[in-house]
């Protein structure tokens, strides 16, 4: 519990300290709650020579606990539920930034669902509860402690069995959580598999109704959707008993209270006002315990929480905090690198000059690792052996965001935001005036079908670029690349999507995008790599052939074997 806590306050950060404070009110709060009992202690004492005056300050303790308890609760709404709003905010940047920063292995399909519920429902569940339970325990605990030492004082055998039903609550509540964290990470699981099963279901819906298995699909959600039900219920049912168990603790400890103060009384061993008191207290002492139990349950959600945020938090950043600024060239080169996804090797030994100023086409059959190769030189992925080098320096010396300065990448996947397509071009560069965007959308082929569109380039594009066709998406994607302007240009089978119409003025504006820049493209087309400076031939990760169309034709190799059968080779990509 104090782990956690702890816990809940280093993820505080800078707010640590207000928070520190709330909870230090929050026990003054409790101590105004606590001024009820000494109301009625006053009472009592003063029972038989009781007088208006008395009365008045009976009625004075009760009203500066009240508005004590008043006072406290809005510091502690102010200090402990304000800046819970504020750490969460602040956490969520500092997650994007981290996941900015992270390798793109990071991203498996396996850590989306996490990284998703993480973001989302971890963050919510401790954005609401997280501050309020610290707030709440220690809360009921310090009520509970200034009570108990109240009724020591007064009588050591009523305190005393006051304080053993307040330890063996504690030591039950102890076993609440220790039997939830058995059974939260399974929930967790479960809820994570939910979460990936349903929008898999969603996002593959169309592909499952084509090929007749929509029911298989539901089939895989219904099965996640149960594991979560019996998640549910089993960690309910770990609590039931011990939860159950403590009430009846507190109620028998008041009875006990309740049975002595009135033995005692009846033995003369103590006055009538006294055992009154007693009786008050009773059911004064423990008043707040019964909601510690639903806190402590909340708490163990709260530290599940707590270790997915962090381990989010914690993902390992990409090396390299080096500036461009010393780049002097953008001659790239790999030397001896090599690359595999978990342990499969991909890129095997690869040494390449790219140089600067130049289009170097890569060319090979489905699957030989082009789009890879490009990924590593963007540092979307680390080599596992070699280096690769811009302008004499190592990527994995530059900071990632300062490496992305010098590059502009049209992907094969486009992904465009839900935003209009004004701001989904100046995405490759925010600065930029509107006429800079439509000069940009009119090289890259874009502006006709803009133009077209209801709001023209204030239309709003449904996530992921919905709302627009393959070839539209790729061409927006081109426009963004083409108004960042960057030195180094990164084309992975930009043209595929572009019907024959559009291609000429496309492969026109392509030409203009990357003239005097370096380039390298994976292209479908001939005549797209035909006139490259230097085409790479890949073949299982390997580099097998590597100069001109001209010099390559003349080789007996897999690349002239291609151009011939180009028309018929339905799995290469040139
Ligand atoms: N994220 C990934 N995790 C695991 N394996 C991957 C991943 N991405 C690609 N691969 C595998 O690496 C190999 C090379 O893929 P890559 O996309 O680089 O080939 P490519 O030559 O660009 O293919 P294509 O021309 O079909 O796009 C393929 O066998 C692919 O299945």
């Amino acid at each position: 519990m104090l782990e956690t806590m702890k816990r809940i306050l280093t993820m505080a950060g800078k707010y640590r300290h207000k928070v520190t404070i709330g909870i230090i009110i929050s026990l003054l709060h409790s101590f105004f709650s606590a001024m009820d009992l000494f109301a009625i202690l006053y009472i009592s004492f003063s029972i038989n020579t009781l007088t208006q005056q008395k009365i008045g300050v009976a009625a004075a303790i009760l009203l500066v606990g009240l508005t004590g308890k008043i006072i406290c609760k809005y510091q502690i709404t102010e200090h402990i539920s304000g800046s819970s709003y504020d750490v969460f905010y602040e956490k969520r940047l500092e997650a994007g930034e981290k996941l900015k920063r992270a390798p793109m292995g990071y991203f498996s399909e396996k850590n989306l669902g996490e990284i998703q519920m993480a973001m989302t429902t971890d963050m919510n569940a401790l954005e609401s509860s997280a501050m309020s339970v610290v707030e709440n325990i220690l809360g009921s605990l310090i009520y509970a402690a200034v009570c108990t030492f109240v009724l020591l004082l007064f009588n050591w055998r009523i305190g005393l069995i006051t304080l053993a039903g307040l330890g063996i609550g504690i030591l039950l509540l102890r076993v609440v959580q220790e039997n939830a964290k058995k059974v939260m990470p399974v929930r967790f699981q479960a809820q994570e598999e939910m979460t990936e099963r349903t929008l898999e279901f969603i996002q593959g819906n169309m592909v499952m109704r084509l090929f007749g298995t929509g029911r298989d699909g539901l089939n895989s959600v219904k099965e996640a959707f149960h594991k979560k039900q019996e998640a549910d219920i089993r960690l309910e049912n770990t609590a039931v008993w011990p939860i159950s168990f403590y009430r009846y603790i507190f109620r028998l400890a008041s009875c006990g209270v309740v049975l002595i103060a009135a033995l005692l009384y009846v033995r003369q061993e103590m006055t009538f006002p006294i055992c009154v008191m007693f009786l008050f207290a009773a059911f004064l002492v423990y008043s707040q315990m019964d909601g510690l139990a639903s806190n402590i349950a909340l708490l163990r959600i709260v530290d599940t929480a707590l270790s997915q945020v962090e381990s989010v938090l914690e993902i390992p950043e990409m090396s390299g905090n080096d500036t461009i600024d010393r780049i002097q060239n953008y001659n790239i080169e790999l030397h001896n690198i090599s690359f595999g996804y978990e342990n499969r090797p991909i890129i095997q030994n690869v040494t390449l000059k790219i140089p600067e100023h130049r289009v170097t086409a890569i060319v090979g059959p489905s699957g030989s690792g082009k789009t890879t190769l490009c990924n590593l030189i963007t540092r979307f992925w680390d080599v596992q052996q070699g280096e690769i080098m811009i302008g004499g320096k190592n990527i994995k010396e530059i900071e990632f965001e300062e490496l992305m300065k010098l590059m502009s990448i049209v992907f094969q996947k486009v992904y465009l935001f839900h935003d209009t397509i004004e701001n989904n071009i100046k995405f490759g560069k925010p600065t930029a005036t509107h006429e800079e965007v439509v000069e940009a959308a009119r090289r890259a082929c874009c502006h006709e079908f803009i133009e077209k569109l209801p709001n023209g380039y204030q239309t709003i594009i449904g996530e992921g670029g919905s709302t627009l066709s393959g070839g539209e998406k790729q061409r927006i994607s081109i426009a963004r690349a083409i108004l960042k302007d960057a030195p180094i240009i990164i084309l992975d089978e930009a043209t595929s999507s572009v019907d024959p119409e559009n291609q000429h003025a496309l492969l026109t504006a392509i030409n203009e995008l990357t003239c005097g820049k370096t380039l390298i493209i994976i292209a479908h087309r001939l005549s797209t790599i035909k006139d490259a400076d230097q085409i790479i031939v890949l073949d299982n990760g390997h580099v097998v052939q590597q100069g001109t169309h001209e010099t390559l034709l003349q080789q007996d190799g897999i690349y002239r074997r291609f151009v011939k059968i180009r028309q018929t080779a339905s799995s290469w990509k040139l």
